[in-house]
């Protein structure tokens, strides 16, 4: 490759700075973060806080930079690049960190996203940072994100970091404090058994769970995470998404590390966008609950902890997992009107009326669809579905923190569970719905939506994620769009609009699965 040509690719990648320690050895520092960066087509501009002498063993020496020679090089970057992110490591003292944080705090609006990794020591053994109780305030009010382990969650909030509920209090504590968010690093957490990640915002706590693997001799892995969560946020994941992403991430770099001997263990090696499905933490969502109040134990059905050991039993199959055009609509009409079309699946999603009136539509859908091929689903109303004998139900996200789940799967009714992401698909998959309906793919007109399109690229990687569980994709999609949905090779495509809002919905329906393939 000529300079040019060297230039050009990193001009077109997002940029993250990375402000931190130089590990002479090469396994961790803003090495790591450059490689890191560079495997996940982000080019990194360095600012160097302390240079240190390390082996993979041992730390014997480190030398700091004055604020004025950090002062400089923030100086010279700003005035060449622009940062989409910084990912801030170790920080050797009050001085360099009051000077960052009026860095960034003089940034214009909207800032780039900022995460601080606040590496106390080397995995080697050595000391790196210095910093006073109300610098750490300073710096925790001014980053986006923290992602301590559990020995520097107990230093930045001055508390014993020994068991699940000490854990959870500190890292409240950290929000109280002022931090903005926090990802705590389950790795040394040693009282689990599982390697459990938890994040913590003013509003919601998320675990990552995976099972503890051996991480040999692999260095760096704390500045891996953090480089590659500011990876994925540049490359306009949402942060549920982004942590998701990078636990896998590292994940997949320790099996790597640990399963092949052809490169230096504390190096490991570059493996590019995560995409083994069994690299992903399970993951659960929960609402943050009052310090005062926290109970953790939450009903295992409703809102199953992420235990990837524990068997979950698969809620009942699809008769036919070539699921082709999925009409959604809104009344017995359209049933009616669409069965002869031979379509192998349809939902029944009405939005208004009286439980009366929805169970009247209920039982004459169950028992226009009884006799045919066509798998019903109905959307929401898990409980009449159940008790009317549906072929299965639809839920969506929300809906599955408080339908009774345990009721459905032994009810044989089958589910299918809306998802919009990485972190969502994660959090479904350990439930193994009959399918996961993927969305939304393209702008739609048809529901307000709180997350973004997700395109066809996207959707790909979702269906590889989704290994063994048929897949719906959904949203926006048309006769111009269906044919590069259904080359992702997802199981059915869900439309609305295309077929409700047109002037011929049998002709729409044949020319949608005849452009699809389906046909
Ligand atoms: C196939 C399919 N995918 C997604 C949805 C959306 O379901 P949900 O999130 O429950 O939202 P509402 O449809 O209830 O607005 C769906 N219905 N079908
Ligand atoms: C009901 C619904 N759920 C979505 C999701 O992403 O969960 S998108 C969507 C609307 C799909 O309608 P149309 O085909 O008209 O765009
Ligand atoms: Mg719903």
């Amino acid at each position: 490759m000529t300079d040019n040509a060297l230039q050009q690719t990193a001009v077109k990648q997002p940029v993250v700075w990375c402000i931190g320690g130089i590990d002479s050895s090469g396994g961790a520092g803003i090495t790591r973060d450059a490689i890191t960066l560079a495997d996940l087509k982000v080019h990194a501009c360095v600012i160097t806080t302390q240079a240190t002498v390390q082996s993979n063993t041992v730390m014997l020496s480190k030398e700091s930079m004055t604020a004025s020679a950090l002062n400089q090089q923030w100086q010279v970057l700003s005035e060449s690049t622009q940062a989409s992110a910084i990912k801030i490591g170790a920080i050797a003292n009050d001085e360099q960190a009051l000077l960052l944080c009026a860095r960034i705090q003089s940034l214009a609006m909207p800032r780039p996203f900022v995460v601080w990794d606040p590496v106390l020591r080397t995995s080697s053994g050595g000391k790196l940072s210095e910093l006073s109780e109300p610098v750490v305030e300073a710096l925790l009010n001014t980053v986006d994100l923290v992602t301590p382990n559990t020995q520097e969650l107990s230093w930045l909030t001055n508390m014993p970091v020994k068991t699940d509920d000490s854990l959870r209090a500190a890292a409240y504590q950290l929000i109280e404090n002022g931090a903005h968010a926090v990802y705590i690093k389950g790795g040394h957490a040693s009282w689990q058994t599982q390697a459990c990640d938890t994040f913590v915002s003013p509003t919601q706590t998320i675990q990552f769970t995976q099972p503890r693997k051996d991480t040999g001799k692999l260095r760096g892995t704390g500045c891996m995470l953090a480089s590659a969560i500011a990876a994925f946020v540049v490359h306009d994941y949402c942060i549920e998404d982004a942590l998701t992403l990078a636990n896998a991430y590292v994940s997949q770099v320790r099996s790597d590390s640990c399963s092949s001997s052809a490169h230096t263990p504390a190096f490991g090696r570059c493996v590019g966008f995560p995409r083994n499905p069994a690299s992903f933490p399970l993951v659960k969502f929960s609402p943050r609950e009052p310090l005062a109040t926290q109970t953790f134990s939450l009903d295992a059905e409703k809102a199953p902890l992420p235990q990837s050991n524990t068997v979950i039993s698969p809620f009942k199959t699809l008769t036919q997992t070539h699921l082709g055009l999925y009409p959604v609509v809104d009344s017995v009409e359209w049933i009616e009107r669409l069965l002869p079309t031979g379509t192998n699946i349809i939902q029944f999603r009405v939005k208004q009326g009286t439980q009366e009136d929805i169970r009247q539509q209920i039982k004459e859908a169950i028992a226009l669809t009884k006799h045919t091929h066509c798998q019903l689903f109905i959307n929401d109303y898990w409980e009449l579905a159940v008790e009317l004998g549906a072929f299965g139900v639809h839920l969506g996200q929300e809906d599955i923190d408080t339908a009774d789940l345990h009721a459905i799967r032994k009810a044989g009714t089958r589910l299918g569970i809306s998802t919009h992401g990485f972190a969502e698909i994660q959090r479904v998959r350990q439930l193994k719905p009959s399918y996961i309906a993927l969305g939304h793919i393209f702008p739609t007109n048809t529901k307000e939506m709180p997350s973004k399109p997700q395109g066809i690229e996207r959707l790909s990687k979702y269906v590889e994620l989704c290994e063994g569980i048929p897949t719906v994709a959904i949203g926006g999609i048309n006769l111009a769009r269906i044919a590069d949905v259904a080359k992702t090779g997802v199981n059915g495509i869900a439309v609305v609009s295309a077929i409700t809002q047109v002037d011929d919905p049998l002709h729409a329906f044949y020319a949608l699965s005849k452009e699809a393939g389906f046909a």
